[in-house]
């Protein structure tokens, strides 16, 4: 059995990014949450999962800021995200960076374009600056000054993926949602988005909320796992933990033959080699990556934190985030 609810990450300083306390949500007599709690603490990746329309969509608009609670606080940073002048929000919801399920590129623009959105919309800094900061972001993802006049038409699903990741760190984000980051990707291609968000992970140190169903992704990545079940996260710990937890859901989704696969190719990763390569790492141009961002990436002197949210791009693109 688990130690409790909500025990603490491997690898995190401790310090509480996201707070959500009580948090209810309801759609007329349908509801999602009833008192759901969730920390997540900074540096750290922490996965949601839960079945079919449990509610992890709208828990991470919650968190955005994008829903209203019906009851209960929902705080990032400290700050409630549906309180404060319109200016601190704004403020605030630039601390973030949104990979969208799909990757949300506008296809009318080229990649450049995409990534430099959210620098062009939200700072106002000079187009040479502009420029370099694209093209140190398609760096770090692995990508080229080539790809960058690519039409999102033309590009590959994994291209795609990181196209929409380098633009939801075009401001060096404390903070980044990835909503199933390797969904419709092949096996390669996943594991290879999965190297990539882990290097940049340590390399960056910003904190991840993930929401995935896949249980590679899960086992390479999380370090603490959230299970949403009963309206509620019903536990949230490391993996291991989870495993012991008694319910339903944890054993069907974690305990059958899908999870003993995934488990098993995790040790497997594990045991072979702890770093795995990704292409962008063998393509990046070294001196073209950015200095770590924040306290908590690898050796990180503390250094100044541009943010940035895609989430109203996403908005423009089709209707809703
Ligand atoms: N705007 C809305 N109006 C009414 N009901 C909604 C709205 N948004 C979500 N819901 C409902 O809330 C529930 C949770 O939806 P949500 O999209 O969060 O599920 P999910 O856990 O992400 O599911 P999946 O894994 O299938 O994507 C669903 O029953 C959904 O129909």
């Amino acid at each position: 059995m688990v130690s409790g609810p909500d025990t603490a990450p491997r690898g995190a300083d401790g310090a509480p990014v996201i707070e959500v306390q009580g948090l209810r949500t309801a759609f007329g007599t349908h509801v999602v949450h009833e008192n759901l709690s969730l920390t997540v603490r900074r540096g750290e990746i922490l996965t949601i999962v839960g079945g079919s329309g449990s509610g992890k969509t709208v828990l991470l608009r919650q968190i955005l800021g994008l829903e209203t609670p019906a009851a209960g606080t929902v705080r990032v940073f400290g700050q409630a995200v549906d309180q404060g002048s319109a200016k601190e929000r704004f403020a605030l919801r630039q601390r973030w960076g949104v990979l969208f399920q799909g990757g949300a590129l506008f296809s009318a623009l080229s990649v450049f374009d995409n990534v430099a959105l959210p620098l062009r919309e939200l700072r106002s800094l000079p187009e040479a600056i502009v420029r370099d900061v694209v093209t140190m972001r398609l760096s770090l993802v692995g990508l080229t000054d080539d790809d960058a006049h690519k039409s999102p038409a033309d590009l590959s699903g994994g291209m795609v993926k990181r196209v929409a990741l380098a633009r939801a760190l075009a401001l060096d984000p404390e903070l980044v949602f990835l909503d199933e980051p390797t969904a419709g990707l092949d096996p390669t291609r996943s594991d290879e988005f999965v190297a990539l968000i882990r290097r940049l992970h340590r390399q960056l140190g910003f904190t991840v909320v993930m929401v995935t169903h896949d249980l590679d992704t899960l086992f390479a990545l999380a370090d603490r796992v959230a299970v949403l079940a009963d309206k509620k996260v019903i536990v949230c710990a490391p993996m291991d933990e989870v495993l012991a937890f008694d319910h339903p859901f944890i054993e069907t989704f974690f305990l059958g033959e899908r999870g003993r696969r995934a488990r098993e190719l995790n040790e497997a990763r594990q045991s072979g080699d702890d770093e795995p390569h990704d292409s962008a790492e063998a393509k990046a141009t070294p001196g073209a990556r950015t200095p770590p961002a924040h306290p908590a990436a690898e050796g990180a002197a503390a250094t100044p934190v541009l943010a940035v949210e895609t989430t109203h791009a996403k908005e423009a693109e089709d209707g809703k985030p």
